[in-house]
């Protein structure tokens, strides 16, 4: 007996795919109940819809534990609606939307807002992140236990876009949190060593004329937190790891009793990208933390490989045209990131052999879902589990360009750059999310 034969009808057959790579292509049925019926040579059946996936390579769906999708405030840069487009296209099945929006995501009516919005845009499960501090000011606690009780049920917090700075207050966050198993997901800067930092301090930067953002700014708020996590039994996770003294120091840390509380993201950019490109002054290469050097890349790569720093995620921050378009030191730092993020991944990691299909599964997806307690993603692709599929093709090669991206913002980094692979389908609990760079809403709502 078959999965369909258990579970009543069947929704969507998709034929040949390679799940993590294999070499040998299968079939994969989804039932009704949006879960995977059954793998192998399938005969057909009267599934309503079927995907000829063509030996594609089958991923889990991707998970975004850093995602900045602008609503409320600025929707002339992203909409939730947006942002689940370029996530869908990109092979995510859920995002987590960063706190830094106007109003700030520090309470739970806002939070509800952007859980029940990405609901009916339906084509991603949208996770708010609930900021740590009141107004993301850095003076006090925001209401983190009622937007954990919330209906949006928030499990990550963070200030993202600014440092929680105060040790205390940090210390209490992680204290607090952890009653309930959440997160604190830390953007690591220290405000008292980066005033009015422009680009990595080094060399490039004293040349261009660019006030210098000096990698121990991070590697010490790094080093304080995992302590503090230490100490308190809370979980931290440090958001965008640029330096190859933070990879260092984490591999120590996670190396010794009690280190596992701690987690960390690297961001496709700061693998692949470096300090050397802001020789002509252009906004679209300004992020925070900023672009630092080949070492630092090497550094992240081998700290991804080896799994000292567990996940990628794409810190995807779209700007409005006037806000990037404008002068260097006037310009919003941040970049796009939802539709290039596997194709880099397969760039830098892949194809020199640092990781394989199923690393990219583990650092695109399951890892991330392990640390925000996600336990409908990043499951393997097997018989009973939610249908939550990406699906590439590993032999593609497309040029990046803004003006082909979804939503409105620009800011691409890999402007222009041909990369590796591409994402053809997304299958979010059974259904067909997006397929050949067009986007259809699920429709479903999040469990
Ligand atoms: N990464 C950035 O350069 N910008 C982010 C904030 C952040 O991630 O720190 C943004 O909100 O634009
Ligand atoms: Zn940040
Ligand atoms: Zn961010």
């Amino acid at each position: 007996m078959n999965g369909v034969e258990r579970t009543g009808r069947a929704r969507l057959l998709l034929r040949s795919v390679r799940p993590y790579g294999a070499e040998e292509p299968v079939d994969l049925l989804v039932g009704e109940d949006g879960r995977i019926a059954d793998i192998g040579e399938l005969e057909e059946t009267d599934a309503a819809e079927v995907l000829h996936a063509d030996g594609a390579v089958a991923l889990p769906g991707f998970v975004d534990l850093h995602t900045h999708l602008r609503e409320p405030g600025r929707e002339d840069a992203e909409t939730i609606e947006s942002g689940s487009v370029a996530a869908a296209l990109g092979g995510y099945t859920a995002v987590f939307a960063m706190a830094n929006t106007d109003p700030v995501a520090d309470n739970a009516v806002v939070v509800e807002h952007v859980r029940r919005r990405g609901e009916e845009v339906g084509l991603v499960d949208v996770h708010p992140v609930g900021a740590v501090t009141a107004g993301l000011g850095g003076q006090r606690l925001a209401e983190i236990g009622s937007m954990a009780r919330s209906a949006a049920r928030v499990r990550l917090f963070s200030d993202d876009g600014n440092c929680v700075d105060d040790p205390l207050l940090m210390r209490r966050a992680l204290e607090y949190t952890s009653a309930f198993g959440g997160v604190v997901a830390q953007h690591a800067q220290d405000p008292g060593l980066t005033p009015g930092a422009q680009a990595h301090e080094g060399a490039n930067a004293a040349r261009l004329g660019l006030a210098g953002w000096p990698a121990p700014a991070e590697e010490s708020v790094v080093a304080r937190d995992c302590m503090l996590a230490g100490h308190t039994g809370g979980s931290l996770h440090v958001c965008h790891v640029s330096s190859a003294g933070t990879a260092e120091f984490l591999r120590w840390w996670r190396s010794r009793p009690g280190g596992g509380s701690v987690s960390a993201e690297v961001t496709p950019h700061h693998l692949l990208l470096t300090d050397e490109l802001l020789e002509g002054y252009d906004p679209r290469y300004k992020v925070n933390p900023p672009l630092r050097t080949d070492e630092d890349v090497r550094a992240l790569r081998e700290a991804l490989a080896e799994g000292v720093v567990d996940c990628v995620a794409t810190d995807h921050a779209p700007h409005a045209e006037q806000d990037k378009d404008c002068e260097w030191s006037a310009a919003r730092p941040g970049m796009l990131g939802l539709q290039t993020a596997l194709s880099v991944l397969v760039h830098t990691m892949l194809r020199p052999g640092l990781l394989d299909w199923r690393d990219l599964a583990r650092v695109l997806s399951e890892a991330p879902a392990r640390i925000a307690g996600l336990d409908d993603q990043g499951r393997p692709l097997e018989v009973g589990e939610p249908a939550n599929i990406a699906l590439v093709d590993p032999q593609a090669e497309w040029t990046v360009r803004g003006e082909e991206l979804a939503g409105t913002a620009l800011n691409t980094p890999f402007e222009g750059m041909t990369l590796p692979a591409r994402v053809t389908a997304t299958i979010s609990r059974g259904r067909v999310t997006a397929r050949d760079g067009r986007t259809q809403p699920y429709g479903g709502v999040l469990r």
